[in-house]
């Protein structure tokens, strides 16, 4: 059989629906085509203007008009950019996927520096206005001299016919559409508005909308009516023309906030893509409250959607901002986004912009950077957790607030420990209910950083990896090696032992290990230690709740004997006593429940046996 050659035969009719269905899919976007379509006209023609190819003679304002014409269930966009002639809408209108914002790209290319703010691109989104209309008609007339005025009309977007029109008598276009039934929605003027503000707010024509009712009334005074976009957004202004002040207010009017964001980064790239845009650190109230950032994603300022994970690295995602990125499509599909090269180095490219914003507070506004820290570290800490290669770049502008309340560096409070303890980084995961540690740490010259946040066990996790040989323990962890500069022992070690004896033999198996220290305060008799690595254990156990990783596990617990303290000596001196046995052996169990209750609360049989000991303890003393 011979090879045979051939091209597919696409019919409009066949592709049509698809395009309806499949395109697009929240039907209101039809509004952001077609505005969309009447700016790049504008820009068009501005341009033309500008290359001497065609006059601008002060007249009209360049605007969008977006018209409701409630009595014909009519809505229509009306500009005044470059027109169409009868040919170009030949070629343009009637060739679906046709884009005349190419063709137009590719005639001026050589003349115009660039031609970014140039929307269309696929030449099908004016075909979007047949997922609303039973009827679309076209009025145009182009720029050039002495144009005549052309009128397409189609039901259903296969058909069409064109013919004079007697509507428009000046440059421009009027796209009118006659809205299907189910679609009538969009003679709203709320319902349009919003689409409006929400796609549109940031488009460089001014666009405005009127109703067929306030036509009619005396609100159709243009000088009154405010343009329903701003066309010169902020991030399209070069960093250092902006002012704080303007930065706030724009946080403001974008993210309907009233809370003033802690700082922002007004991102501003022409090589190798085009990025502009602001992102802004916001104040949080609680670390729960990062769950509601936003950030817009913007093609030439026309709006495409919230949060767009593939453009923007999931963690900056808790952020507030806007990003404008000309390269990208204006109908983006998340498939396509994936795999483009891109758009990787768009969001590795702005990942890089946090972190030097970081280092750049770090270095120049130190004083400032420790203030915003509470406020964000947990986004900076899940940025680390969820991209490596962030913490690979802020690393060392990562902050600890110390047992002081000071901030400092990992390296800072390694620094500050040396000749104490190497590689070995204490934390504070409850101020409160370690605070008896932290005076101990702190009668000891000893640092410890606090920990407390829920991602915090993650990221130690973490930081533990990337610097090797560095460990965290908590501040009731196994401290007895750091306590160097111990008192002298006043006690012989056969003492020490029979301390211990008696302790272990009260206590049962509820602690594992007993030591006699002489401890610098004298008024603690006695001090639960735990070690590091079964409370973590325990704790990943009850993260998996209820699930028994079949460890058998329990906290190893010791209990540090203070030899300093006057109960602990009265102890010993009475340790032969037998008359008074019962009564040591009630003030030894006094000491390890005080001990275990200021490390962790106690459990409820163990809570009520020490109420009980207690009360009886009082009732002995008041009898004495
Ligand atoms: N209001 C208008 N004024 C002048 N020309 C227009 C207007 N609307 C559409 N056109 C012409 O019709 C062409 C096709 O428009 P369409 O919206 O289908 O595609 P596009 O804007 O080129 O690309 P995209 O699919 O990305 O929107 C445009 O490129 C433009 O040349």
């Amino acid at each position: 059989m011979p090879v045979q050659k051939g091209s597919i035969s696409i019919h409009t009719e066949n592709i049509f629906p698809i395009i309806k269905k499949w395109l697009y899919s929240d039907k209101d976007i039809f509004i952001r085509e077609l505005i969309s379509n009447g700016c790049d006209a504008v820009s068009k023609y501005k341009r033309l203007v500008s290359l001497g190819e065609a006059n601008y003679n002060g007249e009209n304002k360049y605007k969008i008009t977006v018209s409701i014409n409630k009595e014909e269930g009519t809505l229509c966009f009306t500009d005044n950019g470059i027109g169409m002639t009868e040919e170009e809408i030949e070629k343009y209108i009637n060739q679906v996927a046709f884009s005349g914002a190419e063709d137009f790209f590719n005639k001026y290319k050589d003349k115009m520096e660039e031609a970014n703010d140039i929307i269309g691109h696929f030449g099908l989104g004016f075909y979007s206005s047949f997922m609303v209309s039973k009827k679309v008609q076209i009025d145009t007339m182009s720029y050039i001299e002495n144009a005549e005025p052309v009128r397409w009309v189609s039901e259903d977007g296969l058909e069409y016919e064109i013919s004079k029109s007697d509507y428009r008598t000046e440059r421009g276009t009027s796209i009118t559409l006659y809205l299907d039934d189910d679609s009538k929605e969009f003679l709203n003027e709320y319902d349009v508005r919003t689409v409006i503000e929400k796609y549109c707010s940031f488009l460089p024509v001014e666009i405005y909308l009127e109703t067929s009712d306030k036509k009619d009334g005396n609100d159709n005074n243009e000088v009154d009516i405010k343009p329903l976009n701003d066309v010169n957004p902020l991030w399209l202004k070069s960093p250092k023309d902006c002012t704080d002040e303007e930065y706030k207010e724009f946080y403001r009017k974008v993210f309907n906030s009233f809370d003033e964001p802690l700082f922002w980064i007004h991102l501003n790239v022409d090589y190798p893509f085009n990025l502009k845009g602001i992102l802004y650190f916001p104040k949080l109230n609680n670390e729960f409250e990062l769950v509601e950032g936003k950030v817009k994603l913007y093609n030439n300022q026309v709006f495409v959607a919230d949060n767009i994970k593939e453009v923007i690295p999931e963690f900056l995602l808790l952020l507030k901002g806007v990003i404008d990125c000309p390269d990208l499509p204006l109908n983006v599909s998340r498939s396509f986004l994936q795999n483009d090269r891109d758009v990787s180095k768009i969001s590795k490219h702005i990942v890089k912009k946090v972190a030097d914003k970081l280092k750049s507070l770090f270095k120049n506004e130190r004083e400032e950077y420790n203030k915003f820290w509470d406020d964000i570290q947990v986004f900076i800490k899940f940025g680390c957790l969820k991209d490596e290669g962030f913490y690979d770049k802020i690393k060392d502008y990562i902050l600890f607030k110390d047992i002081d309340g000071n901030h400092i560096t990992l390296s800072d409070y390694k620094e500050s420990s040396k000749g104490k303890h190497e590689n070995k980084v204490f934390y504070i995961s409850d101020e409160k209910q370690q605070s008896q540690y932290i005076k101990l740490f702190k009668d000891y010259g000893l640092n410890a950083v606090v920990l407390d946040s829920s991602i915090d066990n993650h990221f130690i996790s973490l930081m533990e990896y990337k610097e090797a040989g560095t460990s965290f323990n908590r501040i009731d962890s196994d401290i007895s090696s750091v306590l160097k500069n111990k008192e002298e022992s006043s006690i012989s070690d056969e003492d020490k032992n029979q301390l211990k004896d008696l302790f272990k033999n009260i206590s049962g198996d509820k602690i594992k290990e007993y030591s006699v220290e002489s401890l610098k305060n004298e008024e603690i008799p006695a001090m639960i230690l735990v070690s590091e690595h079964t409370r973590r254990m325990m704790e990943m156990q009850s993260r998996f709740s209820g699930m028994d990783l079949g460890m058998g596990l329990q906290e190893e617990k010791t209990l540090v004997i203070n030899e300093k303290n006057p109960i602990i000596q009265k102890i010993l001196s009475l340790k032969d006593n037998k008359e008074k046995k019962e009564n040591i052996n009630l003030i030894c169990n006094q000491i390890i429940d005080l001990a275990l209750l200021s490390n962790k609360e106690l459990k409820p049989e163990e809570l009520e046996e020490f109420i009980q000991r207690s009360n009886k303890l009082m009732g002995m003393v008041i009898s004495l």
